[in-house]
């Protein structure tokens, strides 16, 4: 692979053993002091008439494009229904997680993601920017999967595989027409980005497939399920099974508002690349995953990018006198490298205005 594949930023900023290698959860009763937050995660005591919902749109509505727009500017959240992906669809990657979490922690090892590598188990990249553990488990997707697979189930992994193979299939499609619809709300046309879904199509998107899995906690209120982050793709799409809530966005900088699963729907998230591009007017939101006593949480994430080797900086068309270019150039591999050191600060370092320091730091 060429060297601005995201890959690559994985490999230059590896992880230590202790920040990939989530706890037997199964095997402890109480929550270890490893694993307790200072802060509790109390449900919000959000009043459900003071705001605006977090948008829920049709995307078969003449509208959409106007409320995809929107929802990217006030939210940078919201979720989507009539998206034309199979229900079978998302219970049977639903059951296929579920399955490979059920694992035995041994059998689970035995697939565990290298310290610079992608595939694999563990626990979330982010984990190292937190004094605390986090009530979580992932198993992440890119590329190849029959050898991580086969060691998890030797004999019985072709399902699954083929499974997360559609998925991502089905994923890439839909993720695509979402971002078109976004690009068209923003007034850019095919021709202002060059890049996406060329017509000679030999320049592929990146994309990577993670699965989610909050087990049950003993004490819900002093644990995090995935602490607050931004997500670095250009869109991330998140089915989140309805059997329990747990996501929450940052509204206003002020609380967390849930994000209530609707059976068959899909949560759009907005990611730090969109907010590039759009040169600030979407919103990339913070948010999180809370965990609870009774049921055992899956969420599945589709993480999509632009290619290797290409840049993403403000469209032209989103810059004048009264709103100046915000930030300069990057691959998506240098954004995650930034993200690797700055986290929820990679966006500062790469503002347009700290160009110099930054040029100068790195010398
Ligand atoms: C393509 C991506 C998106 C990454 C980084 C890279 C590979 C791993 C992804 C996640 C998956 C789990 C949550 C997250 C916050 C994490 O810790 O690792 C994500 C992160 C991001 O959105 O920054
Ligand atoms: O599990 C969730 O609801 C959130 C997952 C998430 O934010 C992520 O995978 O980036
Ligand atoms: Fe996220």
């Amino acid at each position: 692979m060429g060297s601005n594949s995201i890959s690559e930023s994985f490999k230059k900023n590896p992880l230590n053993l202790s920040n990939i290698i989530p706890l037997d959860f199964e095997k402890v009763p109480t929550l270890p002091v490893s694993h307790t937050w200072t802060l509790t995660t109390d449900p919000p005591s959000v009043d459900p008439f003071a705001h605006e919902p977090l948008p829920v749109i049709d995307l078969n509505d003449p509208q959409a494009v106007t409320l995809i727009g929107h929802a990217c500017e006030k939210w940078g959240v919201f979720q989507v229904t009539n998206h034309d992906i199979p229900i079978s669809l998302l219970n049977e990657i639903e059951y296929h997680s579920r399955r490979l979490f059920a694992l035995p922690a041994q059998r689970k090892l035995l697939a565990v993601r290298s310290h610079d590598g992608l595939t694999g188990y563990g626990l979330a990249r982010i984990s190292t920017f937190f004094p605390k553990l986090m009530w979580f488990e992932g198993f992440s997707i890119m590329g190849s999967l029959m050898e991580h697979a086969s060691r998890l189930w030797p004999h019985d992994h072709t399902n699954f595989c083929n499974v997360m193979e559609d998925y991502q299939k089905e994923m890439k499609d839909l993720t695509e027409r979402i971002i078109e619809q976004m690009f068209k709300s923003l007034g850019l046309a095919q021709d202002d980005v060059k890049w996406f879904k060329p017509r000679n199509g030999h320049c592929e998107p990146q994309a990577m497939l993670q699965l989610n899995s909050y087990p049950v906690c003993p004490d819900p209120r002093h644990a995090m399920g995935l602490a607050p982050h931004t997500d670095s793709s250009l869109v991330t799409l998140l089915y989140q099974s309805s059997i329990s809530s747990g996501l929450q966005v940052l509204r206003d900088n002020i609380e967390w508002v849930p994000v209530h699963p609707i059976d068959g729907a899909l949560v759009v998230n907005a990611g730090d690349l969109m907010h590039i591009i759009s040169n600030g007017r979407f919103k990339s939101a913070l948010h999180r995953a809370v965990v609870n006593k009774t049921h055992h949480r899956i969420s599945i994430a589709y993480f999509y990018g632009p290619p290797r080797d290409i840049k993403i900086s403000p469209s032209v068309k989103l810059i004048d006198h009264d709103h100046p270019i915000l930030y300069r150039p990057v691959t998506w591999k240098e954004y995650l490298d930034a993200k690797a050191t700055h986290f929820n600060k990679a966006l500062e370092f790469i503002r347009h205005d700290v160009l110099v320091a930054n040029t100068c730091n790195q010398s």
